[in-house]
């Protein structure tokens, strides 16, 4: 049995839950650090649950050092795709992995959408963060107006198809997906759990499409948008949705652990 399964209490072997904080550009570094402190012994064990923060890149270094020894994993933000070079300001992979870096967010809307990030980028930064040995978490999710005109299913599929071009079946079971419709992250409008849930199926039954049953069956598929300590119970009970990629609740020490427990909870 991998890192990525669990056995539930019927004896099944099952995916692990991954709670994911992703903090944006939030946070000093003394704030940073109070968050750590005060969650890094609370965290249920990480062979039920994997807890991971994504802090902003430039704290990567000070996380590392303060998780070291416990449960608690470190996700970088952003990676670039090129190890070096004249790429002013931006990130590289190999200097993360270097840092002692877990999981790297890939594609977040935010990043698509504010600074440009293509589907051809989010999938060489894959590529990149595997060569550097460490687990990409990689995010799709329609607009409003692509819901309402119908087209989530095709958009997000095609997304999914683009960012995994050329990956083994091995890699794609361990690494992460994250359904965020984009009118759910921060507005509080959360996609029922049967929505995200319909969505994320669609996504595994993409993953079997390009390589097998066993690797759809595999990978794991997180939620994102507006997800808060009292509504994750419900996205967890779903069928296919299998953690849940945090923005806001993850920035309070409370209220993470309350995502963990429920994540905990749930079998
Ligand atoms: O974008 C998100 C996580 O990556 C979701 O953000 P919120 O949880 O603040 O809606």
């Amino acid at each position: 049995m991998g890192n990525r399964e669990i056995i539930d209490w019927k004896g099944d072997i099952v995916r692990k839950p991954i709670i994911a904080g992703n903090w944006k550009m939030n946070k000093t570094l003394a704030e940073a650090e109070e968050f750590v402190q005060a969650v890094k012994n609370n965290i249920p064990a990480n062979d039920v649950v994997d807890a991971v923060v994504g802090a902003p890149n430039i704290f990567t270094q000070k996380l590392v050092e303060w998780t070291e020894g416990t449960d608690l994993k470190v996700a970088a933000q952003n990676s670039y795709f090129e190890d070096e070079g004249a790429f002013t300001g931006e990130t590289s992979p190999k200097a993360l992995a270097d840092l002692g870096t877990d999981y790297v967010i890939i594609g977040h809307s935010e990043r698509r959408d504010i600074f440009g990030e293509t589907d051809e980028e989010v999938n060489k930064k894959a590529h990149a963060v595997f060569n550097h040995k460490m687990l990409p978490i990689i995010c799709v999710g329609e607009s409003l107006d692509q819901r309402e005109a119908g087209e989530t299913n095709e958009w997000v599929s095609g997304q999914v198809k683009a960012a995994l071009e050329g990956l083994t079946a091995e890699q794609v079971k361990e690494l992460v997906l994250a359904y965020e419709p984009i009118w759910a992250i921060g507005t509080g409008k959360t996609a029922t759990s049967e929505q995200a849930n319909d969505t994320i199926k669609v996504i595994r039954e993409t993953v079997q499409e390009l390589y097998d049953e066993e690797t759809a069956e595999a990978v794991r598929i997180q939620y994102g948008g507006s997800v808060k300590p009292d509504n994750i119970a419900e996205l967890l009970d779903q069928s296919d949705i299998d953690g849940a990629l945090v923005g806001g609740a993850s920035l309070e020490a409370d209220s993470f652990l309350k995502l963990l427990e429920a994540a905990d909870n749930n079998d």
